[in-house]
């Protein structure tokens, strides 16, 4: 039986766009406490249905099934929400306060909302979610001409966010690996840290060994 081992309370780990049986694994075995499905079509990591639902109903008790969407609407919700068993919605789109709050209604599940990191401005937007939000992904913006809002492999700068008094809970992300994540904790204070591109030996392929090395850096 697949267990999910995470000795020590430690940060917690969130590894996104899962693709195969072997991730959801790989992932439970590293101890991480997320993982995280893409259901945005033009990803390398998009999953359709029947396969979300399949890794889905593959994860051990205490690996928290994350749905990652962009800008859905109320039939896309439904529909992934009667057939996929979640945990948590995490949006990553250009959704407002509100709509968070219907989609939270809507799936009586926690929501996370993603906000994009470049500069000083940025910060404003974490300030309308931080708090409002059940989890706020602190994320890099995506670089010009990406046709993805996440997973470009990308970081910001760690001080921006170095001093911030958070209201609620929150993850960093953008561009972490298993070598740099030691410094992004030390620099950010994170207890929750999310992490996809330098996971893979190509990309949408997951590394077990990579996933391994970055829950074990956590
Ligand atoms: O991963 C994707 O392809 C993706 C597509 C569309 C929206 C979001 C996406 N990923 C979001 C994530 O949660 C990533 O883990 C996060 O952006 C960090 O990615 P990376 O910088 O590649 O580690």
């Amino acid at each position: 039986m697949l267990r999910v081992n995470r000795p020590g309370g430690g940060v917690r780990v969130k590894i996104c766009g899962l693709r195969t049986l072997a991730d959801v694994d790989a992932t439970a075995k590293a101890g991480a406490a997320y993982m995280g499905l893409v259901f945005f079509p033009k990803s390398p990591r998009h999953v359709d249905i029947d396969l979300a639902r399949t890794l889905a109903m593959a994860a051990p008790v205490g690996l928290a099934k994350v749905a990652l969407l962009v800008n859905p609407d109320d039939e896309t919700l439904d529909h992934v929400l009667d057939q996929v068993p979640l945990d948590m919605i995490q949006l990553h789109g250009s959704e407002t306060p509100e709509r968070l709050a219907e989609v939270r209604a809507r799936s009586g599940l926690p929501v996370m909302k993603a906000v994009g990191i470049r500069t000083a401005e940025d910060l404003a937007q974490l300030d309308q979610f931080d708090g409002v939000a059940d989890q706020v992904l602190v994320d890099a913006k995506p670089p010009a001409g990406s046709d993805r809002p996440g997973g470009n492999g990308v970081g910001f700068d760690w001080t921006l966010i170095a001093d911030r008094e958070w209201k609620g809970p929150w993850m960093l992300s953008g561009g972490l690996t298993p070598e740099n994540l030691a410094q992004a904790i030390a620099q950010t204070g994170a207890r929750q840290v999310d992490a996809s591109s330098s996971l893979e030996v190509v990309k949408g392929v997951k590394d077990a060994a990579k996933i391994a090395a970055f829950c074990a850096a956590a």
